[in-house]
């Protein structure tokens, strides 16, 4: 089966971040053009699970034998079992083992949270594989709203639920390998920030576009968000460093200290969410100022929430002042990104401009993307001719490789892969 790569995309929440947290709906679509890749091949020394994240400079090895002792100790009191079982929650006594036996020496926050959902999910889906190694890049912003971590944890879930035999399509993806990929990425986003509301990896699994709603039993619903619109829009990031750990921590704490003020601006959240969503199914010249109005009070009720940032009331405040439609945070917030919904009557000049503001006086990027499409896909490397495979596995190996060469080489027109989704 090795070498085999898997992807997954980001996404971007049109509507419903924070509240979402909270079981209430919200809205996004995948963010194809934008995705992780995970190379997973045989490693360069017996007894070793190898990982190199170029991306976040990590690279690290155990040996398997360690890690098998690990293992034993969580199988003698049935702990394992019982994590295997609970794709709602994590185990805190497997936590507790992982993190004194073998992510003791990791103390960079972004290290930690990546090595942590890769072993928790590794001991649980593909505990035998050994003499591996597993390169992950990706041409997304990281920790930048637009679900770098749900894509990460859906291409480790993907690759291990394979590794394990728990996936065995070699074709196509069937709904169940969905629903596998998508509850063991679940557990991967809880390993990195703590409570997520499965939005993130629903989309990365599933691609597309949906309206999501976690259930007061923990389960989570979701429906397509069938012909999703093409909407004129400019993803800005400001690359003001944040993490969704931290900011969903904090909303929490709000929260908890007015419910009867947040609470309320929570389902309001809920309510616009299920509103834009209706808009969006069938956006016409008629609505298309209600679907503008919806994002502009979004991003309110998130300042009142706490959790933007004045690097995104910069982005705010010129649109606005050129009066080219409606910015919202988009993802955590705090930083990131945001997302731009123009008029219709915003002409090209008027967009040039505004980009061109945004990086010659702050730096910041922007990102032409169309939204929805593929979500969670793998191909095998045997499936191609070797010298093609030789050239994919250095790109993907290399500390450092622009997020064009990645793009042209494993996800464009030009690329040799065919990936199965
Ligand atoms: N390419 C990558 N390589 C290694 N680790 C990554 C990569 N991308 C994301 N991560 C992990 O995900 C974490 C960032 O996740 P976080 O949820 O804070 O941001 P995000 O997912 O980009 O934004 P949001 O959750 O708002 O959409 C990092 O700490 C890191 O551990
Ligand atoms: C902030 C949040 O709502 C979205 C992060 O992309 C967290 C989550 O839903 O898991
Ligand atoms: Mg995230």
């Amino acid at each position: 089966m090795i070498p085999f790569i898997t992807s997954a995309p980001g996404k971007v929440i049109i509507f419903g971040e924070h509240s979402a947290v909270y079981n209430e709906p919200a809205v996004a679509a995948s963010v194809s053009s934008l995705r992780t890749f995970l190379l997973v091949e045989d490693g360069a020394h017996r007894d070793t699970v190898a990982l190199n994240f170029p991306d976040i400079k990590f690279h690290h090895e155990w040996r398997h034998s360690e890690i098998h002792q690990v293992i034993k100790l969580a199988e003698a009191d049935g702990l394992l079992t019982k994590a295997r079982k609970d794709t709602n929650n994590l185990s805190q006594p497997l936590v507790t083992l992982l993190e004194e036996k073998l992510l003791g020496s990791l103390k960079e926050s972004l290290h930690f949270h990546a090595a942590f959902c890769f072993i928790y999910l590794y001991v649980c889906l593909c505990p035998n594989v050994n003499h591996v190694k597993f390169s992950l890049k990706s041409t997304l912003p990281i920790g930048a709203g637009l679900g770098s971590s749900a894509s990460i944890s859906v291409a480790l879930s993907l690759a291990m639920a394979k590794l394990g035999g728990h996936i065995k399509s070699t074709e196509s993806l069937t709904s169940a390998d969905k629903k596998y990929i998508n509850s063991w990425s679940f557990i991967g986003e809880k390993c990195i920030h703590g409570t997520p509301s499965g939005i993130d990896n629903a989309v990365a699994t599933y691609g597309n576009a949906v309206l999501f709603k976690k259930e007061d039993n923990g389960s989570t619903n979701f429906q397509f968000i069938d012909n999703f619109p093409k909407i004129p829009m400019i993803l800005t990031y400001t690359r003001i460093p944040r993490s969704t750990k931290v900011l969903v921590s904090n909303v929490r704490e709000l929260v908890e200290k007015y419910p009867s003020i947040f609470k309320p601006i929570l389902q309001s959240m809920g309510h616009l969410a299920n509103d834009g969503a209706d808009i969006l199914r069938n956006l016409n010249d008629k609505n298309y100022n209600d679907l503008l109005e919806l994002v502009r009070v979004n991003h309110g009720l998130l300042v009142s929430l706490g959790v933007s940032h004045p690097g995104l009331e910069i982005i705010k405040s010129l649109s606005d002042t050129m009066d080219l439609g409606s910015t919202k945070l988009t993802g955590a917030g705090g930083g990131g990104c945001s997302l731009t919904i123009l008029k219709k009557d915003v002409t090209q000049d008027q967009i040039k401009t505004f980009k061109s503001i945004l990086k010659e006086k702050h730096n910041y990027g922007t990102y032409d993307t169309d939204l929805g499409g593929m979500g969670c896909s793998f191909v095998s490397l045997d499936s191609i001719p070797e010298k093609d495979a030789i050239v994919i596995k250095a790109i993907l190996e290399a500390r450092e490789s622009p997020r064009e060469q990645l793009t042209k080489f494993l996800f464009s027109d030009e690329s040799v892969l065919t990936w199965k989704f």
